[in-house]
């Protein structure tokens, strides 16, 4: 089996534009022929093929009239040498072919591939095609597409996604935009995605976090010239995997104030389950003190669900001025309504200047009326919420670019936001974060606010928001991922998260203990070879 994603890629991330710069200074300054990574590319799709499928039954290769249909030519020409059974499909007419691309589908012929012209194809042979596929080679787009593919792409992608045969994507699934990870239009869903040169933004984000299927990076030997030719990523790419033997490791004369008094703020009427989940996360996660400000109607559930919780029963603003003053962090938003009761409490949050999680309808609020004046916030809209901060129409157009909704919120609001969904974003401005991966069991309510009590107790413990979010983030997801292995996606609800917590912290806290005392470098790896 190929190696599993996180544990494989490289942390930076680039844009379409970047990475085809990027290509193009390797052929210019550094003199590698574009054939030659051409080649390259074609060999490592191929050899990354085999690993995954050795038997793949009949090869069906579609070739794009661009380099991306390159590639698909030399890997049909790989896979003839190697005695497979290919069909191999020429999507443009391979008249349209120009220079390297028309090089490789010369080199393919003269190899004995037998390229069979799609328009020329009838109904029956196109169907037939498809039906006696084992596996298919996208190599239709690449970095080259704009805008949502035109006819016959939209048909043969469509094709693909309704064949039984798994797709082994070239460089990223046809259709897809590389460096937003939005589709215009229809995209292939790869099982495979072999990439190359630059991890595009776009496969891990987005609608490119669910067509990649499992992404593998192939440099092409390039990784020396990346630092000289000056292009700089658009993004971190992380997970918990890399980040977790560097958790904070406790003093054996550690007490509760050193790890922060943290103050929920939420629960109006019928939204009591929310304030729940976030306290019950917070204490999980490791803050020396969890309140919980509630309606009074949820004191008393919340202190026999978690006596560890500090719960108590506000109904006018004014009640959390004194709470505010003893705490060092307040969550405010999970469950916490819109209603004058949400509205007066969020103000004395606002009002406080402490450093902040806000949330839910806190963030809907916030779009409102409520103006946030501190810089020391963290904000964690989904991308509905995003759209409201922005004064867009809907979730929909803050999905077209996701890096780009998350860094104007940050520019317009300040402080840290977490924009939610496929391919968590998190930008304080300065540095921007996309967390890999992604659980379809966490589309579920309850899910985010665990998100904001995890995120709370951890800013009482690390040093600034990027980590304390990016902490949380990648604990989430690792905690939803371990247990979907029991729960699986549709069964999985928030508090199996909470569940998972102590466990995964735990597994954390020995590799951070262990890396302290020993100075390992690359721990993660270190422990996955035992
Ligand atoms: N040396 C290198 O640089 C290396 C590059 N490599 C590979 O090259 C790929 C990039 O190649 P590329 O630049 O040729 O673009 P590519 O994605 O093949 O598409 C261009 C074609 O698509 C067409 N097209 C565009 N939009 C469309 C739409 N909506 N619907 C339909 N058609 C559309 C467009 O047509 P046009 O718009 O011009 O009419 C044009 O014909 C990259 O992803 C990697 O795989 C590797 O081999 C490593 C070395
Ligand atoms: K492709």
């Amino acid at each position: 089996m190929i190696p599993a994603v996180s544990r494989s890629l490289p942390e930076s991330l680039y844009s379409a534009d970047a990475v085809r710069a990027i290509d193009r200074y390797v052929i210019g300054q550094c003199q590698v022929p574009g054939f030659e990574l051409m080649q390259r590319a074609a060999s490592s799709v191929f050899r990354n093929m085999i690993k995954v499928w050795p038997e793949p039954g009949r090869l069906l290769v579609l070739c794009g009239a661009g380099n991306n249909g390159g590639d698909g030519y030399l890997v049909a020409a790989s896979a003839v040498r190697h005695g497979l059974d290919v069909d191999c499909v020429a999507v443009t007419d391979p008249e349209r072919l120009k220079g390297d691309a028309l090089k490789a589908y010369q080199a393919a012929v003269g190899d004995g591939v037998g390229v069979r012209l799609w328009r020329e194809l009838d109904e029956g042979a196109r169907a037939v095609l498809f039906a006696t596929a084992g596996l298919i080679v996208d190599g239709m787009l690449g970095t080259g597409v704009t805008g949502a593919p035109r006819a016959p792409f939209d048909d043969l992608i469509r094709r693909c996604n309704a064949s039984l045969a798994p797709v082994l994507a070239i460089d990223l699934p046809s259709g897809l935009d590389a460096t937003t990870g939005h589709a215009a239009g229809d995209v292939v869903r790869a099982v495979v995605t072999v990439t190359f040169i630059g991890l595009k933004t776009g496969l891990l984000t987005g609608q490119g976090s669910g067509c990649s299927g499992q992404v593998v990076f192939e440099s092409l030997e390039t990784e020396p010239f990346l630092d000289s030719c000056g292009e700089q990523p658009t993004a971190r790419r992380v997970d918990w995997w890399g980040l977790r033997s560097r958790l904070p490791v406790r003093s054996a004369a550690a007490h509760k104030g050193h790890f922060g008094h943290l103050l929920i703020v939420s629960g109006d009427r019928g939204f009591g389950g929310a304030a729940l989940l976030a306290a019950e996360a917070a204490i999980r996660s490791g803050a020396g003190l969890v309140t919980l400000a509630t309606r009074p109607e949820h004191v008393m559930p919340a202190l026999a669900r978690c006596p560890s919780v500090m719960a108590q029963g506000v109904i006018h603003g004014s009640e959390l001025v004194p709470m505010l003053s003893r705490a060092s962090i307040v969550v405010c938003g999970p469950g916490l309504g819109q209603s004058s009761w949400g509205q007066q409490m969020l103000q004395q949050v606002v009002t406080s200047g402490k450093p902040q999680v806000l949330d839910a309808d806190a963030l809907n609020l916030l779009s409102q009326r409520v103006p946030v004046t501190a810089n020391n916030h963290i904000l964690t809209p989904h991308p509905g919420e995003a759209a409201r901060l922005l004064g867009m129409t809907s979730a929909a157009d803050v999905e077209e670019d996701r890096v780009a909704a998350a860094i104007r919120i940050q520019q317009e609001y300040g402080g840290t936001v977490l924009l939610k969904g496929a391919g968590t974003v998190i930008t304080d401005g300065r540095e921007t974060i996309i967390i890999s991966g992604g659980n379809p069991g966490m589309a579920t309510g309850g899910m985010g606010d665990v998100l904001s009590g995890m995120i709370g107790s951890l800013l009482a413990q690390v040093a600034t928001p990027l980590e304390a979010a990016t902490l949380a983030a990648t604990l989430h997801l690792a905690c939803a991922d371990r247990a979907s292995e029991s729960k699986g996606y549709m069964g999985l609800i928030p508090t199996d998260v909470i569940d998972t917590l102590p466990l995964m912290l735990a597994e954390a806290e020995r590799l951070s203990e262990r890396r302290l005392r020993e100075g390992l470098q690359g721990i993660d790896d270190a422990v996955d070879g035992e």
